[in-house]
């Protein structure tokens, strides 16, 4: 559904001296720079596929929405979507795809959402039967059908994004992008909005490709992930083996843990978190004789990543097949008031893959 091929975008800016003389200069001696947005992009998206796209700010996912939307053409490279070239801007192409900028508004602001989602219907030139059945549809997913008649600019944030979303889905897009549809909402609207896209993929099988900064959004829909630093596609796969990078060299270290067997195969690593009890008495005497805490503050050098919060919880990264092994050792150690064990968040991978790239 999406084939993209060394796409590239180099922006030229005038880079103006500061103050009024350097405004002047401009006048005779103009200077500019460019920046190579996206540079050499290549991907493949399949019919029906949810796919996360992550990168820094400034990274280029932006830009290269706004070139596969047909926005802003490519300095070089190739696409296509839905077999057509989005830079020719041809009609028949915009009524396959949209496109959603969670920090940018189509719906007119003082009209009731309704006024617009007519005009969008005139616009596409929707028959009035598919229209009426799409946005009963799409106001029953959203729950958004009793705000149909207020005005746009009075409508929550959430409320309006999901507005949005009706007004980008009016004329049945076969290609979905979305660039941080979730941007500013609270939780509560943000598990709405996800729970919602889900729902609206599995059943039109949508192509969606996603941008959020909030690895919620991509963790609950996205199987598949394409990362992009400084321009550069840095990671195309599956969500699941982006998490198994996490492996790393400090699982290493844990091999040679003094009575737990831990083998020193990657895997995925999770977090085991643990509270020692007792903590006051750790350090005072018992019956006038001095206790040896059950866990020193260096207690798990041993498992090579590790640290201590200042409220005496003990952090642990291990791999997954030495989970078991350590919180056995852990719990037969001395008495625990806590433990949990967590996977390492999607967050860390991400900024591990990114500090990686740079
Ligand atoms: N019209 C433009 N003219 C000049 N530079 C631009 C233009 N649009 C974007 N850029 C630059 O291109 C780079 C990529 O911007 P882009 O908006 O694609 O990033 P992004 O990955 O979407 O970031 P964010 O997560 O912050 O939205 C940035 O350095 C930005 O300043």
């Amino acid at each position: 559904m999406i084939e993209v091929q060394n796409l590239t975008r180099v922006f030229r800016t005038y880079k103006k001296q500061p103050g009024f003389w350097g405004g002047v200069k401009g006048l005779f001696k103009r200077e500019f720079e460019e920046l190579a947005a996206a540079k050499d992009i290549s991907f493949s998206i399949s019919e029906g596929e949810f796919v996360g796209f992550l990168g820094p700010n400034g990274a280029g996912k932006t830009t290269t929405l706004k070139m596969l939307s047909g926005l802003i053409y490519p300095t070089s490279g190739t696409s296509r979507v839905g077999g057509f070239d989005p830079s020719k801007r041809e009609s028949a192409y915009r009524r396959i795809f949209a496109l959603v900028l969670g920090q940018k508004n189509q719906l007119w602001w003082d009209l009731p959402a309704i006024e617009s989602f007519n005009l969008l219907r005139a616009i596409y030139a929707i028959p009035q039967a598919q229209f009426n059945e799409t946005l009963d549809e799409l106001l029953d997913l959203l729950d958004v059908r009793a705000k149909l008649n207020v005005m746009v600019r009075e409508l929550s944030l959430g409320e309006r994004m999901k507005m949005e979303l009706i007004a980008a889905l009016l004329h049945r897009p076969r290609v979905l992008f979305l660039d941080e549809p979730t941007i500013g909402l609270d939780v509560i609207s943000q598990k709405a909005v996800r729970n919602f896209l889900r729902e609206y993929n599995r059943r039109n099988k949508v192509t969606i490709l996603l941008t959020s900064h909030y690895m919620a959004d991509i963790s609950e829909l996205c199987d598949r992930v394409i990362v992009i630093h400084h321009g550069r596609k840095i990671y195309d796969g599956a969500l699941t083996s982006l998490e198994h990078r996490n492996e790393g060299s400090a699982s290493g270290d844990v091999s040679h843990s003094a009575g737990v067997g831990i083998t020193r195969a990657g895997g995925k690593k999770k977090i085991i978190t643990f509270l020692p009890e007792l903590l006051a008495q750790e350090t005072h005497s018992a019956h006038g004789k001095p206790q040896p805490p059950a866990f020193p503050e260096n207690w798990c050098s041993r498992y090579g990543e590790t640290s201590r919060t200042s409220d005496g919880k003990f952090t642990l990264r291990v791999p997954a097949d030495a989970v078991v092994a350590v919180s056995q050792e852990i719990l037969t150690t001395g008495p625990v008031a806590d433990i949990t064990i967590e996977d390492v968040p999607l967050e860390e991978v991400i900024a591990d893959l990114f500090s990686g790239a740079r």
